[in-house]
Formats: C-alpha cells, structure tokens, sequence
C-alpha cells in the first residue's frame, strides 16, 4: 500500500491494549457459526477472554446484556439462529454493550446478504471481514469464494471507509495485511503467515477476540489494530514451529498464550 496517510500499529499500543484485555478477562458472548464454535472459545481462552456461546432462545437477550461483549457470526445461518442474533444485538445495544459482526460469505447468497444488511441496521460496534466480503457490502464487487477473499486487502480499503461511514460503525478487513478504519482514519497491521489461512475458523475466532478487545478498551481504530497486531505476532511464532496446518492450529494457541504485552 503506496498511501502514507495510513499508519502501521504502534507496538505500544498493542501492548497496552493486551494488558487491559488481560486484566479484565472480558466475557464474550459467542453467537457463531457450527463450524468454528471450538477454536473460537479455544482463541478466546488462551488469548485471555472468558468465552460462552449462549444461543438459547431463552436466555440470549439477558446474557447479551450482562457479557462485556457480543460476537455474531453468520457462517452458518438458519431461521432460529438469525433471530438469536438479532435479540442479542438489540439487547447489547441498549444495555451499553458493544457486538461485532463477522458477514462470513457476504456476496454469495441473496438470503444470507439480506440478513447481513438488516444486521448492519442494529449498530454494529465493528464489522471485521475478509476483502471480498467487506467490499460486497459496500457496494464494490460480488462477494469472494464462499468464505473465502478472491481480493487483496489492499483493494477494500476504500469499501471499508465507505461501509464505516455509511453504518456509523468501526471495519476491519483482514488479509496479509490487516486495516482498521473508521471511516476516516486507516491503520494497517503488517506481518502474519498465510499458513493461517489453512486452519478453518482462524477469521471467525479474530472476530470474536476483537469483540473481547473492544469490550475490555472500548470501540476504537487503535483497540481493533491491536488485536489484528496480536494474532500476527503470534501467527508468525505459530508458523516458526508448525510443521502444517494441524501443528500451526496447535502452536497458534500456544503463541496467543505465550506472548506478552512486553513482547510488543
Ligand atoms: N496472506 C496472509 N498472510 C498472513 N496473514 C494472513 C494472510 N491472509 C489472511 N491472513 C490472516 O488470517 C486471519 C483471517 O483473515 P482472513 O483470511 O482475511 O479472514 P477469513 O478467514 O474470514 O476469510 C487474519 O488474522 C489475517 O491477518
Ligand atoms: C468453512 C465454513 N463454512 C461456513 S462458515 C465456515 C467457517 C469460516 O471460517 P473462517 O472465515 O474463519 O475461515
Ligand atoms: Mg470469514
């Protein structure tokens, strides 16, 4: 990226960031997809968070409005689930509670993109997806490869301004290099390995571990860099030492444990 009006994280931001979240331990509540439910409680847990995917009916509205924060997902949507989600996103709002939105394959399918929009509608405190979904929905292109980006991040920087503008909210699109914006100002986190991309679930999981990073430091471009630097960081410790894809899976979860706020 040739635009120097975007700043890369501050390694002391990351690390005040992790401290806080490490302090606080926040209790996230998890409404995710079928696919992703254990390494999401998995990242959330070696990385400091109290995870607990509550998706009854019954109690999900007065646990969106008791958890530090709310993670939805649609990676796997049915009736049931999406009106889950939408009680848990109207009953963080008004209890003061910060949700993040992962539009997991936002582009492909006309049902799941309405319910993405209408989503969108609740207020969202961050939306994080990969390129093709992040420029889908604003407007740009037609979604990516199921769940997966067939654009760079680099090319859904202006679709992340736009959708943070148009929705009042905070983006996140990932990718080899991950960008945070709020509609005006982009900071960029650099490094990572692509291995992490062959291990199911590894964006779904940044989603929720930014949820838990917003509800421990409030909704900020900095607080979502600082989680995008943090799981680089240990991407590239995991990657040291993993043999593939089943041995990185294992080793991400250990580098989430192992680093420090004094490793930034
Ligand atoms: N080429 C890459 N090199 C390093 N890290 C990457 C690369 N592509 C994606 N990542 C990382 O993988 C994680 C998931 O991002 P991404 O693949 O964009 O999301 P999704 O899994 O939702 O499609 C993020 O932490 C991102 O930084
Ligand atoms: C494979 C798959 N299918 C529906 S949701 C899902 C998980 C996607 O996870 P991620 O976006 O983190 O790669
Ligand atoms: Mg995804």
């Amino acid at each position: 990226m040739t635009d120097s009006s975007i700043l890369t994280a501050d390694p002391k931001n990351t690390a005040k960031k992790l401290e806080t979240f490490r302090s606080i331990r926040p209790l996230v509540h998890c409404i995710t997809n079928e696919v992703v439910q254990e390494i999401t409680a998995n990242v959330l847990l070696a990385a400091g968070a109290s995870p607990a995917m509550v998706v009854g009916e019954g109690e999900t509205e007065q646990f969106a409005s008791i958890a530090n924060a709310v993670s939805v997902n649609v990676g796997t949507p049915y009736e049931n689930r999406v009106a889950i989600m939408k009680k848990a996103a109207r009953a963080a709002s008004e209890a003061g509670r910060p949700w993040v939105l992962d539009p997991v394959a936002a582009g492909g399918m006309p049902w799941r993109d309405k319910i993405i929009f209408e989503l969108l509608e609740l207020g969202p405190a961050a939306v994080r997806g990969n390129a093709s979904e992040i420029r889908f929905l604003a407007g740009v292109g037609t979604g990516g490869k199921g769940v997966d980006s067939l654009d760079s991040s680099e090319q859904a920087v202006e679709a992340a301004k736009t959708l943070a503008k148009k929705y009042k909210t905070l983006v996140v699109v990932t990718g080899e290099t991950d960008y945070a914006t709020d509609g005006e100002r982009v900071l960029a986190a650099r490094g990572g390995n692509p291995m992490i991309t062959l291990v199911v679930g590894t964006g779904c999981s940044l989603s929720s571990l930014l949820a838990g990073f917003i509800g421990a430091n409030g909704a900020s471009v900095e607080t979502c860099i600082a989680c995008c630097d943090y799981v680089n960081r240990a991407g590239e410790l995991a990657a040291a030492r993993a043999k593939g894809p089943g041995s990185f899976h294992c080793e991400y979860l250990d580098a989430l444990w192992l680093l420090q706020p004094g490793d930034f």
